[in-house]
């Protein structure tokens, strides 16, 4: 890495990961400066080059409303500037954390995947981000996989089960061999051949598998009826009955990986991750709150089956793409020197479904290259809502204070009996837990707007917690982006419009954040926060100058070798 490096560590042992100020810093300072004076003389010109009002109507009011709009397109950009003023870069050393912790002292990793609607997230996408998550390069018997299914169908409860089985076939295969991306379903759909290390029949042997687990869960989907499947069936259907519907149902728990008891090793003969299955109590009347309520109803399950140090959140449309990402996020978090403070890593949303110009500008680009390592350099990157490490105490409302000191070895060895944990769980998963509880106030993932993920973000930090972005070059997770102008409309809907109601609210980064967090980084926060209200001046601009024009009234300088000639000129 090149540039200026600041460094974590601590007694003198060499940092666990590094930041960097990239070298074009100043480059692009100067480059922006020139910007502004350019913005400056567009002010002057229009303030200037208003028509007196007499003169014509339509030239004063045009004039007027270009000069607002370009006042506000100037101010925002300024928003904008102050906040790509200040990038950084992060480097992680995994190889100083496999030196200094052995497999044993890591800290458990509780792993949520979420999902909310079989047919339009099929059970076989879902199974294939769980088994994604499930072979990370990370000891299993510290991995614990919670699958929240909103949805309470009993085919991706079958689904889960298959994966529980393949798992112990496709585990070893992806650890032997090193493969790449985890994820069956992206491995297999890249045309992948024999790896190097792994000879032609093991491959083919594999593929087999998949392609028999594919074709079984089509004819489920198809068909809607799920095979007789002795022990699955056993305990594990007997929860779902004729009067059970998405929006109505009780509360279900089930591990189906138990490493004190059932199906616990793999085909070699190592551990399996846990497994866990559930679906929240759903009732017509109560509120369910979307994501964040399932978030939160993983957050109290986890927190009596696992309890893990670190909580990681993937939608089930995200698969990991690099094996080593539980390594590189604890790069931060156990930094001694550094990583105290630091609530959560939050990894770039990449997608594999876009190609190079997409129209609907799904890459993002310019936000997973320029903005996001802005915000990180004013110590906040957002969090949004999938890819992203969490420490289990900044989900539970935990203020940050200068004596708070990890124990990463203590030890969370819960080992009760399998069927006494899926009791407690689902007690803890009903729709009444809640009621007069702070749960999405104070506590876990916030209620009471589209962007759960970012209020809840802002919070933490709030509370004094820094957050890292984290873009290695082996991207982290990829998911799948909206293909059809409606999807990519509604999404950005949402998004445009939880951000201006964020920025309007009490979760105003400059109400909630003054005196917490940087004013650059509530700077930062308020360019997505006033993002929707760029469409009023954009389509005034739009329209207005093309109507002047029709009508034969000038509002931009005419060219003629100078620039004396001007609106309604
Ligand atoms: O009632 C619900 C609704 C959704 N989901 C899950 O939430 C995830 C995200 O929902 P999706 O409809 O795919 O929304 P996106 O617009 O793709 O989500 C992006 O934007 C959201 C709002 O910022 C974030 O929460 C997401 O993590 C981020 O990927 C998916 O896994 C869903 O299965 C639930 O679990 N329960
Ligand atoms: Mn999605």
């Amino acid at each position: 890495m090149a540039g200026s490096s600041v460094s974590g560590g601590g007694g003198g042992r060499p940092p666990l990961f590094a930041t960097e100020k990239p070298k074009r810093v100043l480059a692009y300072r100067l480059y922006a400066g020139t910007i502004f004076a350019g913005i400056l003389l567009i002010w002057f010109y229009r303030a200037t080059h208003i028509p007196a009002r007499g003169s014509s109507s339509l030239g004063w009011r045009a004039g007027l409303g270009l000069l607002v709009a370009e006042l506000w397109f100037g101010l925002y950009w300024v928003l904008t500037l102050s906040v790509r003023w200040n990038p950084v870069r992060r480097a992680t050393f995994k190889d100083r954390l496999s030196e200094r912790y052995d497999d044993d002292q890591l800290p458990g990793v509780d792993i949520f995947v979420c999902t909310a609607d079989p047919a339009l997230e099929p059970p076989m996408l879902v199974i294939s981000t769980v088994l994604s998550v499930m072979a990370y390069d990370y000891p299993p018997e510290k991995l614990n996989i919670y699958l929240s299914d909103d949805a309470g169908s009993a085919v991706t409860f079958y689904a889960l089960h298959e994966a529980s089985e393949f798992a112990k076939h496709w585990i070893p295969f992806c650890k032997n061999y090193k493969v790449e991306p985890r994820s069956p379903a992206a491995y297999f759909a890249k045309g992948a051949t024999p790896h190097d290390a792994c000879s032609p029949q093991e491959f083919l042997r594999m593929k087999e598998l998949y392609k028999d687990l594919t074709d079984r869960m089509n004819s489920v989907v198809h068909s809607g009826k799920i095979p007789e499947v002795p022990e699955c069936n056993h305990r594990g259907f007997s929860e779902w009955n004729e009067t059970i519907t998405s929006g109505d149902h009780p509360s279900v728990v089930q591990i189906l990986i138990d490493r004190n008891k059932r199906k616990a090793v793999d085909v070699d003969g190592n551990a399996l991750p846990k497994l866990v299955y559930m679906a929240r109590e759903k009732r017509p009347q109560e509120q369910h709150h979307f994501k964040a309520g399932s978030l939160n109803a993983l957050i109290r399950v986890s927190s009596v089956i696992s309890n893990s140090l670190v909580i990681l959140n993937v939608d089930c449309d995200m698969y990991s793409n690099n094996s080593e990402s539980i390594r590189d996020a604890l790069c931060f978090f156990l930094d001694e020197e550094q990583g105290q403070d630091i609530g959560f890593v939050q990894y770039p949303q990449n997608f594999d479904n876009v190609v190079h110009n997409d129209s609907y500008g799904n890459p993002i680009n310019v936000v997973n290259e320029l903005d996001n390592p802005c915000l990180d350099g004013w110590g906040g990157m957002c969090y949004y809502g999938t890819g992203c490490f969490h420490r289990r105490e900044t989900l539970s409302g935990q203020i940050y204070s200068k004596d708070y000191k990890e124990d990463w070895a203590r030890g969370v060895g819960i080992a009760e009996n399998a069927d006494e944990l899926e009791e407690t769980s689902k007690s803890l998963v009903t729709c009444t837990y809640e009621h007069n509880t702070p749960w999405g106030i104070e506590k876990g993932v916030r209620y009471g707007c589209p962007l759960e993920d970012v209020i809840t973000g802002l919070q933490i930090q709030c509370h004094g917690w820094r957050s890292v972005y984290y873009n290695p070059a082996r991207k982290g997770f990829l998911g799948k982006a909206p293909t059809s102008l409606g999807q990519i409309l509604v999404q950005h809907k949402r998004w445009s419009e939880g951000f201006l109601q964020m920025s309007l609210s009490n979760y105003s980064p400059f109400l909630l954040g003054h005196g917490k967090i940087k004013l650059g980084l509530q700077m930062g926060y308020s360019v997505c926060g006033f993002w929707a209200l760029n469409s009023f001046p954009t389509f005034y601009y739009v329209i207005i100058p093309s109507l002047c024009f029709l009508s034969g009234v000038s509002v931009f300088p005419e060219w003629s070798g100078g620039m004396h000639k001007g609106c309604g000129s």
